[in-house]
């Protein structure tokens, strides 16, 4: 994993640029082939009580871009990630006795496996990790244990390692090694020993997504990593976000921050009313008509026209001030 994490996102990184070109032929429609997809959705549909929250015929990720996925409050986005993660079942997945019909069923693959009907752990197993809109940090567990606790290959999950010390002392080693390269990479290795429930919202999302990163995935997974977080701290997320998938990861995340959508992706889908309603590159999907109309609305000119955090030199006076913003709370 590079270390170099960009603090600008003006320049674009010689992967970035492969990123985009990958899917520079990919006509703009929804459920769309990708030439290299990761994760492929077929048939995923959730209801809740008479309500379908959730109805996606076909959908496919491109293997190692940013993709976002943005729609309106209530679109089914979280409810999509619960599904594809296996927090959550569909409504259409295959059962025994009542369930949907040969080839209108439930089918989810990522990276070659079928993953449409395993539970989370087993999803995260194979590679596919996220993380939540609200962030699950264990307050009461210090920053460097939450990361030790993302960690694949526990010693204790094997009797026999966790028998003979010299085997578990060795993964343990390691596993604190790793934590605490990630923790320095997002700026968070003095807190190590602080309990999670001191850091502010901004530190909570970063450590959450560097304890995601403990179990090497593929690809993540990031529900409204903006939410809650000081706009200054925007900054140093979009870079390690961009830093991922420079280091080859696939990342889908969830946002309405329109800012951040722009910026950072490399490939746009639109979700309402639970279906996928528009695909494309960020300026093509957020200048449709029809998406303005659906999702944009009033919002459009102010969310998508300015630019002006997303200077370094404001950037930069930002981050200054959430820093001493942020040093004081630690203090308190
Ligand atoms: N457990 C549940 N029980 C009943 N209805 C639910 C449940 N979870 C989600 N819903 C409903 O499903 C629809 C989709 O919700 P979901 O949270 O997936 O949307 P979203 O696009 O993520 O919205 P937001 O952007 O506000 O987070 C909404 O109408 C929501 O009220």
């Amino acid at each position: 994993m590079s270390s170099d994490v960009p603090t600008t996102t003006s320049t674009i990184t010689a992967a970035g640029a492969a990123a985009k070109a990958s899917v520079v032929d990919v006509p703009h429609e929804p459920g769309v082939a990708k030439p290299d997809a990761i994760l492929t959705v077929d048939h995923v549909t959730r209801r809740f009580g008479g309500m379908t929250a959730v109805d996606v015929q076909h959908l496919e990720v491109q293997r190692g871009i940013i993709t976002a996925l943005i729609g309106p409050n209530g679109a089914g986005k979280t409810t999509f990630f619960n599904l594809i993660t296996g927090f959550d079942k569909p409504s259409s997945a295959p059962k025994l006795i009542g369930g949907p019909k040969a080839g209108e069923a439930a089918k989810s693959s990522f990276n070659g496996n079928e993953v449409g009907n395993i539970g989370a752990t087993k999803v995260a197993k194979q590679g596919m990790v996220r993380t939540f809109q609200l962030t699950k940090a264990l307050s009461k567990l210090t920053v460097l244990e939450n990361m030790r606790l993302g960690a694949k290959d526990q010693p204790g999950e094997n009797l026999f390692v966790s028998m003979i010390k010299p085997l578990w002392a060795k993964r343990e080693a390691e596993i604190t090694v790793k934590a605490e390269e990630l923790l320095a990479r997002f700026k968070l290795l003095e807190k190590k020993d602080d309990m999670a429930g001191s850091l502010s919202g901004g530190q909570k999302k970063l450590l959450e997504m560097a304890r995601a990163l403990m179990s090497d995935p593929v690809m993540i997974m990031l529900d409204e990593p903006m939410a809650g977080v000081n706009p200054a701290l925007t900054q140093s997320l979009l870079g390690h976000i961009q830093a991922l998938r420079d280091d080859g990861m696939t990342v889908l995340f969830v946002e309405h921050d329109m800012h951040m959508v722009r910026h950072i992706s490399d490939w746009v889908i639109v979700m309402a009313e639970g279906r996928v309603v528009a695909e494309g590159p960020a300026a093509t999907v957020m200048d449709d008509p029809a998406v303005i109309d659906a999702y944009l609305g009033a919002h459009h000119n102010t969310d998508l026209g300015d630019d002006s955090l997303l200077t370094d030199e404001v950037a930069e006076e930002l981050a200054a001030e959430v820093t001493a913003e942020e040093n004081a709370e630690g203090k308190a």
